[in-house]
């Protein structure tokens, strides 16, 4: 079943009356989302329902950023959610989801949200988190589900949940790649044979930086820098952080980060985690 407004949506919502997980995505499916989508349904099973969302957020981008270049394909999304057994995609226009055109009210990120992504990306967050809120106070399900691919996103969108008093779970799936590493995502199909080669450099540092995890968290680093040759990828950032993005600890559990542009100006982000002994 497919609701392309809020009416629609909540006329769905009110028959099946049951608990939910909601997915949000910006279409454009891969196996990344359908690992979200399992992860969906095993945490509410066969008697509930899994909610995916499908929209392209214009809050999120910034000027001279994909926006209009972003892979539209939602016949083929409506099919990978009929083979997962979505109950229910909620696929808004612009107008329905922001009636009054810009928003005056938005979710302000904080100093996280000016870092990393938001730093290249300047009210990428406050985007996003605004887009979140209002997808989740739609839906209203128990539990939303995220990729840690976009871990600043997950880690951000947990801390508006807290901050915000929000009553909804936010749950976390690893990231799913192909069999040569490269995380899974929309804009690969951005990527000719030869930028996806370059572009294997970002799981390739993550790799190293995770074997040089023995020697510390400045080993950590230069591990990964070795493998991202500017002749290969322009790197935005490559930072070791804490679990929920603080500064990097001596020792126990951390987050390594990447960003780089590859070939023609398509940008890839990924992360792993890094074991400080
Ligand atoms: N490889 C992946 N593994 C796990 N989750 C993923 C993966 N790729 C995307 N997701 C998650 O899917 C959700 C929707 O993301 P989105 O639709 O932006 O896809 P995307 O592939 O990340 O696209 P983009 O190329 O815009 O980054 C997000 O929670 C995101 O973290
Ligand atoms: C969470 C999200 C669907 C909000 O537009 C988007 O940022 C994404 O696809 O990760
Ligand atoms: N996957 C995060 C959405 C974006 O890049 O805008």
């Amino acid at each position: 079943m497919v609701a392309r407004t809020r009416d629609q949506l909540a006329d769905a919502l009110a028959a099946a009356d049951t608990v939910s997980s909601v997915v949000m995505t910006m279409g454009a499916l891969h196996d990344g989302h359908r690992a979200l989508i399992r992860a969906a349904r095993d945490l509410v099973g066969g008697d509930g329902s899994v909610i995916v969302t499908i929209f392209v957020n214009p809050l999120q981008f910034g000027p001279g950023e994909d926006l209009e270049r972003y892979p539209r394909t939602f016949e083929s999304d409506l099919a990978a959610c009929a083979d997962e057994g979505v109950d229910l995609v909620f696929a808004p226009d612009d107008a329905e989801l922001y009636p009054g055109g810009q928003p005056v009210v938005t979710v302000e990120p904080g100093t996280l949200g000016r870092e990393l992504e938001g730093a290249v990306r300047p009210g990428h967050f406050a985007g996003v988190l605004t887009v979140v809120a209002k997808l989740l106070n739609l839906t209203v399900p128990t539990y939303a589900v995220f990729g840690e691919k976009d871990y600043q996103q997950l880690t951000l969108i947990r801390r508006m949940v807290a901050d915000l008093e929000l009553p909804y779970q936010i749950v976390g799936v690893p990231t799913v790649r192909e069999a040569d590493g490269l995380a899974l995502s929309s804009r690969n199909r951005y990527l000719s044979d030869e930028e996806h080669t370059a572009a294997l450099a970002l799981s390739r540092a993550l790799r190293a930086g995770a074997d040089a995890a023995g020697s510390g968290p400045d080993a950590v680093v230069a591990a990964a820098a070795a493998e991202l040759k500017p002749d290969a990828v322009a790197v935005d950032y490559l930072e070791l952080r804490g679990p929920r993005l603080e500064p990097a600890p001596e020792h126990g559990p951390a987050r390594l980060l990447v960003a780089a542009r590859v070939g023609r100006g398509t940008r890839l982000i990924d992360n792993a985690a890094i074991e400080l002994p």
